[in-house]
């Protein structure tokens, strides 16, 4: 695999707080990886680190190829980043936004900057309201802007820190749309997000903080077979049933109204039920559940993901 962003033991301490502890990632070239955690478990930091934003206490960042800061002026034209509070003029309009900051960079090509800028703000849906200052912007038009300023050419690796923030459920689709186009297009998308649901349908790898640490990482097929798989059991025999299970050592057993649950963990259901019906116990019902994404992320981020203390 040749990784587009990779970091070892990345860590960025603020006096006695540790907002990310020896940080290991993997984004492959190509994929589009999904940093997920709740509000505060050191995505933005981590984000400040790969941009060269911040330095790190310790560990380091190599991104497309070479190791940063060092080569952070031949590396960043070729990447495109959003993230918290980009440096808009409040007096100038979405476009003369625009306009600065493609003047600003040295690689790109004026004769076609009108075009490049149009159309950048017609995929961000911002076409109608480009000639409106930016100071009487919404979160959500802010969001567009700086999302349209990331797309204002095409690069290698765009890092998008909390792109659905302030936008409403249309505008969510739309930045899905937007980051399946760029892939499409063979760009690697490093997108953070709170929300798991809002960004699990466009991501192929995912990356979960918690307090600091990455607790998982890896493409989503492998993630989906690392979980948990319970059988569910109706039956009017619950003592009898839960015996059973015991004996089989299954794992975790919780009788609910609606049957009881067990983890497979490697156990056929099939045998499950041999045993129950040899024991003589009447099944009703035998289900076999696999957890969802949303319910996995809930068990390794502890809380859910709600906001982190
Ligand atoms: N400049 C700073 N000085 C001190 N503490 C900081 C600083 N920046 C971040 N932190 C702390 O580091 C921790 C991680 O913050 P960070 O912003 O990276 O989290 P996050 O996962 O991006 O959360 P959010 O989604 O709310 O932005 C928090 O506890 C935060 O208070």
């Amino acid at each position: 695999m040749t990784a587009a962003i990779a970091t070892e033991g990345l860590t960025k301490r603020f006096g006695r707080h540790t907002a990310v502890d020896s940080v290991d990632l993997a984004v492959p070239e190509g994929s589009v990886y999904g940093f997920l955690g709740p509000n505060g478990s050191g995505k933005t930091t981590t984000i400040r680190m790969l941009l060269g934003l911040i330095a790190p206490t310790e560990g380091s960042v190599t991104m497309l190829g070479s190791e940063m800061p060092l080569s952070g002026a031949d590396v960043l034209p070729r990447v495109g980043a959003l993230i918290d509070g980009p440096a808009f003029h409040p007096y100038l309009s979405g476009r003369d936004n625009l306009i600065r900051l493609d003047v600003a960079d040295r690689t790109t090509r004026r004769t076609d900057r009108r075009t490049r800028i149009d159309s950048a703000l017609e995929s961000v849906g911002l076409g109608a309201a480009a000639g409106k200052a930016y100071r009487v912007y919404s979160q959500g038009m802010r969001q567009r802007l700086g999302l349209a300023a990331a797309l204002l050419k095409p690069r290698e690796l765009l890092v998008l820190d909390e792109p659905t923030n302030g936008l409403d459920p249309q505008g969510t689709r739309e930045v899905r749309r937007i980051v399946s186009e760029v892939a499409a297009a063979g760009t690697t998308v490093f997108v953070s997000s709170h929300l798991l649901g809002e960004i699990d349908q466009m991501c192929c790898h995912l990356g979960v903080m918690r307090n600091g640490r990455l607790v998982a990482q890896d493409d989503i097929g492998s993630l989906r077979a690392a979980m948990s798989v319970r059988i569910r059991i109706d039956t009017p025999a619950q003592e009898g049933t839960m015996a059973v299970l015991q004996r089989l050592n299954l794992a975790n057993i919780v009788a609910r109204p609606d049957g009881i649950r067990a983890e497979l963990s490697g156990t056929a259901s099939e045998e499950v039920v041999e045993h129950l019906v040899k024991a003589g116990i009447p099944v009703r019902q035998a289900v076999v559940e696999r957890a969802g994404l949303e319910e996995f992320f809930v068990s390794l981020t502890g809380e859910g993901f709600d906001v982190e203390h």
